[in-house]
């Protein structure tokens, strides 16, 4: 089985969450995709990280992250597939809004400026989230290869109208929902 199928087992297996919720977007849905169970386990998180380094193969960047909460352990998933892989790929958290106190910074991790970013997400909806990601980061002086999440639940069409390549591990289509 290869890491991609072992993934999509573990997602269904795990993270597949049946009943009414409200999403971020304050719209109502009657199913979760809770993939912090992917990214936090310890069997499925290198899972995980292998996929979307496959995922966006196509794509130059050296660093990886995006809006905290969900996409925190997704950029350190990859950081740490790419180091088994002897590839050097640096990690970075978008805060949702500037820090007070401390250095004041709103994207934690080594600088961004003038470097090429994937900006990551577990999973897109609206894709509100990870394009706050994107401005934070386009602010501070990065350039957005690209956008990546494991799981895409209907963001592709918003953020391919901003022109930045999508890529998804898994579409909806794919998952035991
Ligand atoms: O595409 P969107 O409509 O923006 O929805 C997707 C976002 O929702 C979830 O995070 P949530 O807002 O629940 O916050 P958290 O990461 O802090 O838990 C998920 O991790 C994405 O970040
Ligand atoms: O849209 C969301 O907020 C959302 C949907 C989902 O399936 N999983 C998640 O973590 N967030």
């Amino acid at each position: 089985m290869s890491d991609r199928e072992d993934l999509l087992r573990h997602i269904n297996d795990k993270a597949v969450i049946r009943g009414r919720v409200t999403l971020s977007s304050g719209r109502v849905a009657d199913y979760y995709v809770d993939l912090r169970r992917i990214t936090l386990d310890g069997e499925s998180a290198p899972l995980a990280g292998s996929a979307l380094l496959d995922a966006t193969a196509d794509l130059d960047y050296d660093a990886v992250g995006g809006l905290t909460l969900g996409a925190d352990p997704v950029g350190t998933a990859m950081m740490h597939a790419a180091g088994a892989r002897g590839r050097r790929l640096d990690a970075f958290v978008v805060r949702k809004s500037g820090k007070e106190h401390g250095l004041q910074r709103r994207i934690e991790g080594p600088d961004v400026a003038g470097r090429r970013v994937l900006a990551v997400e577990d999973t897109s909806t609206t894709g509100g989230s990870v394009l706050t990601a994107v401005d934070a980061l386009r602010e501070e002086g990065a350039r957005i290869a690209g956008v990546a999440v494991i799981v895409d639940r209907g963001a592709r069409e918003r953020i391919t109208d901003e022109g930045l390549p999508y890529r998804a591990v898994f579409e909806l289509s794919d998952l035991d929902v």
